[in-house]
């Protein structure tokens, strides 16, 4: 009994033994396959560290590659500004409205700078518009046109007026700059050179909210503080206010009360010297960029508005608002011939801010008289452009009708003038409309010429939008006279009187 239990005991010693030996086998292998799985983790570690130091290095690389990308992009832009200086080209910025459905404003993000359906033009960069056309039945198409500066539906009025600045520290230094808007109905002209509209008073779009001026009164506003840098030379600031309906020129800010309706009708005359001119236009002095809005004010509450299908406020005339700049010349009136070169000299300096000379100086005049020989004139002209339109799509009948076909007329009459002036044509048809007379100096003689192309972005306005781009394009084609500096002329105009009258320095 005892040997039986004996041995049933080495049995189960020897079976356990057997038992054991199997399970550190298996324990072994587990053992080993945690550790070669440990060592793959720290391998695996090691390998994401590298990589997480290689996407720094490459992030670090990254972003020194787009700050000189920016660098080349601000010296390209520098350098193609200075040509287009130099051929005098006339510069074009393209703004995009936004976009809104069923012809009515979506509110907030809806229109910026998202696709909605029915939206087909884009802003691909801050140069480049693309167009997206589908027509019926054609596979869609894209189109691609470059100007000097695109501006998206969300770029604020703010970021327009920035790139609009450096013009106005060009007319302080003795330049004729000409900033205008052009576009179709509705695209946002006034918007942009003015603010937003107002329903029941055409002249409040003056009176909103700081950030939702236009053009107009941040260049009013600049203009004075620019002056306020330097009271020693402030100029004097004379400004006129015309616009153009059915091709007759109206004087916005005439006192006649029998023209309060519309203005006085006014004519061009051509003055000796072939200048054009706007005999007898009302020119009122301003001392602050409140009284300059003060007047446009005025002179936009007689603008001819009308609704059209496109748009409820639409502005039926060519607005130009004229601001005159008259300042003492650094020599006076005794000026002789060698204080002439001296003249022309300083004309061609870097900076138009010259310290005058000590008032015991023979060459020292006074700076309060805008007949005082011997004084710099420059003039800013802001225009406001009538929207081209097709009259079947804008829905206008009778007088309405007439209306658009005289601002079609005026319209086509400017882009014939930039034709013939691109080809170097020897007759350039300035006279074939009052518009085109009138802006005559400033499209085609040596102002800085800046031209806002307002478009629509929805799919029901392309045929026009397509034109409004092409028009632009072509416009940037043109070369002119390289801008130059008024030089002080000795007998120099009254400022106003001639609204197209500057010339150019031998
Ligand atoms: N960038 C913009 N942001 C917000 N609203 C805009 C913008 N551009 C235009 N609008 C609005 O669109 C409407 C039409 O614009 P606007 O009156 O400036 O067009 P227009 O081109 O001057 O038209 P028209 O030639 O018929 O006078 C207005 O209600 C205006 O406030």
């Amino acid at each position: 009994m005892t040997v039986k239990l004996q041995q049933d005991v080495k049995e189960f010693r020897n079976s356990f033994l057997v038992l054991l030996q199997s399970y550190q086998g298996d324990y072994q292998s587990c053992l080993s396959d945690i550790t070669a799985a440990v060592q793959r983790t720290q391998l695996s570690i090691e390998a994401l560290q590298a990589c997480q130091s290689e996407a720094a290095r490459l992030q670090q690389h990254l972003e020194e590659l787009e700050s000189r990308y920016h660098l080349e992009q601000q010296r390209r832009r520098a350098l193609h500004n200075s040509l287009v200086e130099l051929k005098g080209n006339i510069r074009v910025h393209c703004r995009i409205r936004p976009f809104w459905s069923f012809g009515h404003k979506l509110d907030g993000s809806a229109s910026q700078n998202c696709t909605t359906p029915g939206e087909v033009v884009h802003a691909v960069d801050d140069e480049t518009v693309l167009v997206r056309c589908a027509l019926p039945g054609r596979p869609p198409t894209d189109k691609t046109y470059n100007f000097e500066r695109v501006y998206g539906p969300a770029a604020s009025q703010a970021v327009v007026f920035e790139d609009i600045r450096p013009l106005l520290i060009s007319l302080l230094d003795g330049y004729n700059v000409c900033i205008m808007a052009y576009g179709q109905t509705g695209s946002g002209k006034s918007y942009t050179m003015l603010g937003p509209h107002s329903e029941d008073d055409a002249a409040a779009l003056l009176s909103g909210v700081h950030e939702d001026l236009g053009i107009i009164p941040r260049a009013a506003e600049e203009l004075f503080r620019l002056i306020s840098e330097n009271p020693s030379r402030s100029p004097k600031v004379d400004v006129s206010i015309v616009e153009i309906y059915n091709n007759n020129i109206f004087d916005l800010l005439a006192k006649d009360n029998s023209t309060v309706m519309l203005g006085a009708k006014c004519q061009m005359a051509t003055m000796q010297e072939g200048r054009s001119e706007v005999p007898r236009l009302t020119c009122r002095p301003v001392t602050s960029a409140e009284e300059f809005v003060g007047l446009i004010h005025k002179g936009v509450r007689l603008r001819v508005q009308h609704p059209t299908l496109v748009h409820k406020n639409s502005s039926r005339s060519h607005l130009i608002v004229t601001a005159t700049l008259t300042t003492a010349s650094p020599l006076g009136n005794t000026a002789t011939q060698s204080s002439q070169a001296s003249l022309q000299k300083i004309a061609g300096a870097s900076n138009w801010w010259i310290t005058p000379p000590p008032a015991s100086s023979p060459h020292t005049i006074p700076a309060d008289s805008a007949d005082h020989p011997g004084q710099v004139l420059a003039r800013l002209q802001l225009v406001d452009l009538a929207g081209s339109e097709c009259s079947a799509v804008s829905g206008v009948t009778g007088l309405a009708l007439k209306e658009t076909s005289f601002i079609n007329r005026s319209l086509a009459a400017l882009a014939d003038v930039l034709g013939a002036l691109s080809e170097h044509c020897d007759h350039i048809p300035y006279r074939n409309s009052k518009l085109t007379h009138l802006l005559q100096d400033s499209i085609g003689g040596n102002a800085k010429l800046l031209m806002i192309l307002c478009v629509s972005p929805g799919q029901k306005h392309m045929a026009e939008t397509l034109r409004g781009l092409t028009f632009g394009a072509q416009a940037r084609q043109v070369e002119r006279r390289a801008p130059r500096r008024r030089p002080p002329s000795p007998r120099m105009q009254k400022p106003g009187m001639g609204l197209a009258g500057s010339q150019a320095l031998p």
